[in-house]
């Protein structure tokens, strides 16, 4: 599947995204409401919320705060204040899935994770590495973790410090997918990492990220060249 993220810092640029976005037909939007000026007022929030969900239809949103520790923007609010805002979400029904980080306290993880299931949203468990890419058994025990926690899905994201690093990534993915019982998503970032956004598909990765008008992260991919790539591989793979 194809996730393309959606970054807008107020109502007006989410929606401007969105009318550019849905007609490349993603499988999956992602909020980054860590970009949003207006996070710290859960009103200005579920406003935005509402006018994605109805713009969106039937296309299903992730939302997702990034913690700037994890690569994403800086932001006021306190992780209590975050956990009240994904509550608040949650009990909306106004987006399909939820990004909480594996780092986050685990008390908060399983609160949301209970919020979350009471809701019928499903968790995903996530991990990043802006810096570079750990060992193949430290990715499958991210994964793995998430599993434990009671995620619906396990993400891992990392950068690559060169080629090896990117089979690392694949190979970490391949190993997680053949173990664990969820379904994972993986990818490299940067350069180099682009080669698993269009191939980690192979290798066990769910979902790969993509640009439909804006990037969230290096070295993602206008959606367009994305499905082009994903045909070919998956009509060659066919066979298999
Ligand atoms: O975790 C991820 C993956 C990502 O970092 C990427 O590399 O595509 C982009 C983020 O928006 C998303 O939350």
């Amino acid at each position: 599947m194809i996730c393309t993220p959606l970054i807008g810092k107020d109502q007006d640029a989410l929606v401007g995204e969105l009318t550019k976005v849905i007609p490349k037909q993603p499988d999956l939007i992602e909020w980054r409401v860590d970009f949003f000026d207006g996070i710290a007022n859960v009103n200005e929030v579920m406003d935005a919320a509402k006018r994605i969900k109805e713009i969106a239809g039937n296309t299903p949103i992730l939302f997702t705060r990034r913690s700037h520790k994890e690569g994403g923007q800086p932001i006021s609010l306190s992780e209590d204040e975050v956990v009240e805002l994904y509550t608040t979400v949650c009990a909306s029904q106004t987006v399909d899935l939820i990004d909480f980080e594996l780092s986050n306290n685990p008390e908060h993880f399983q609160y949301l994770r209970k919020k979350s299931l009471e809701n019928g949203i499903q968790m995903v468990a996530s991990y990043h590495n802006f810096q570079s890419t750990p060992s193949s058994d430290v990715i499958v025990q991210k994964l793995t973790d998430a599993e434990r926690a009671g995620a619906d899905i396990g993400k891992v994201a990392v950068m690559p410090n060169s080629l090896e690093d990117v089979l690392t990534l694949l190979h970490g993915t391949l190993t997680a997918k053949s173990k664990l019982n969820i379904p994972v998503i993986t990818m490299s970032m940067g350069g180099y990492g682009s080669l698993t956004r269009m191939f980690g598909g192979a290798f066990g990765s769910a979902v790969t990220f993509a640009v439909g008008e804006n990037s969230s992260a290096p070295g993602q991919i206008p959606i367009e060249d994305l499905k082009t790539v994903l045909t070919i591989v998956q009509r060659s793979m066919g066979g298999n």
